[in-house]
């Protein structure tokens, strides 16, 4: 074995005792998909994210001119991804041959929570175009400040969606991407963690409530997005993104369609359509991978009313409320709730 070879797995080793310290410190609860959950910052955090959360606190080299999606799970991740990507890139890329189409969502641009163990390449990559786009699940206070003090330069976009199609779609990618060989978790599982606060990246409200806040101390830098409100109306919110991105649309363009164009070459419909989404797979660590179908299912606003009794809606909605009735933000109020 060579000096060098040796070096490395002595840090390693090192690295390991390190984290198993760090490890047993933390409160720690039983995850829904595969790993243990840690308290860290006020997060619910699976080990390689939580070590990637570190690793980002450290390491990042931010740019100031880095925009970052930043989302809960099954928030409207996906889409944006899309949205963002398509809207900043108009220019550059031909919708017939576009990165979307090759890469889907997923691979159009990195995420930054997971932890690297060989190093980290996240933002130190050149080939990342400007202005770079990073996504991320963590919540604000997890993110470095070195990103979030508005003083940076860097910009965030955030997206909710109503607490209870949350929770639904969550148990819907929970049951595609649990491992088979563990028993499977029901609904009323799912439901319970999820109102406890005890799910990966959790409690959902304090991390809206997070990016809430700060984007009403620098709306310049954090733009606030409803999932519901996206729905809507995409093409309002296209042209919004192009405007914070710093690439409005111009007359010409909204003259030839291209607002309508993006929206539609990003919807559920055409998104769900590509090869990509039914046979891609996305790398998340050296031993783990999602397929892009798993990103897709229904796509619908109020897709709840099918899985929650009357008394879970009501105790979901009672939650956002008592989390949320000094805030002035409303989640979850659909004309037909
Ligand atoms: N283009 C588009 N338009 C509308 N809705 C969409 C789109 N793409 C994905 N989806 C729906 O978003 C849900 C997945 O959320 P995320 O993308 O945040 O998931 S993840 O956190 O990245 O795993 C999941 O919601 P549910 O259908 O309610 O489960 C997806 O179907």
């Amino acid at each position: 074995m060579s000096t060098n070879q040796r070096d490395i797995e002595e840090l390693e080793k090192i690295q390991q005792q390190q984290h198993a310290q760090l490890f047993a410190e933390l409160p720690r609860a039983v995850g829904l998909f595969k790993a243990d959950l840690y308290l860290y910052q006020g997060s619910w955090l699976p080990p390689h994210i939580l070590l990637g959360a570190m690793q980002l606190q450290t390491h990042f080299k931010h740019r100031s001119t880095d925009i970052f999606l930043s989302s809960f799970m099954k928030t409207g991740t996906t889409w944006l991804r899309s949205l963002m990507f398509t809207t900043l890139n108009r220019s550059r890329f031909d919708f017939s041959d576009h990165p979307l189409l090759r890469y889907g969502p997923h691979g159009c641009f990195p995420v930054v929570d997971v932890y690297q163990s060989t190093g980290y390449p996240i933002g130190d990559s050149e080939d990342l175009s400007f202005p770079r786009l990073f996504a991320s699940h963590f919540a604000h206070n997890v993110l470095p400040a070195s990103i979030t003090d508005p003083s940076s330069g860097c910009k965030f976009v955030y997206v909710c969606r109503d607490p209870k199609d949350v929770v639904v779609s969550l148990w819907h990618f929970i049951l595609k991407l649990r491992p088979k060989e563990l028993p499977p978790v029901s609904f009323d599982q799912v439901f319970k963690a999820f109102c406890e606060g005890v799910t990966e990246y959790g409690p959902y409200w304090d991390h809206v409530l997070g990016f809430w806040k700060a984007a009403h101390e620098s709306p310049d830098k954090i733009l606030f997005f409803k999932y519901e409100d996206i729905k809507s109306d995409p093409e309002a919110h296209v042209k919004k993104l192009a405007e914070f991105m710093g690439v409005p649309i111009s007359v010409q363009e909204e003259d030839n369609g291209m607002v309508k164009k993006i929206a539609e070459f990003c919807s559920f419909e055409h998104l769900t359509s590509l090869e990509i989404n039914k046979t891609g797979f996305q790398k998340i660590t050296s031993e783990y991978g999602i397929p892009n179908h798993a990103f897709f299912r229904r796509g619908e606003v109020g897709d709840w009313k099918s899985h929650l009794t009357k008394e879970m809606k009501e105790q979901i909605d009672r939650i956002t409320h008592d989390k949320l009735k000094d805030s002035g933000l409303t989640i979850g109020a659909t004309p037909e709730s």
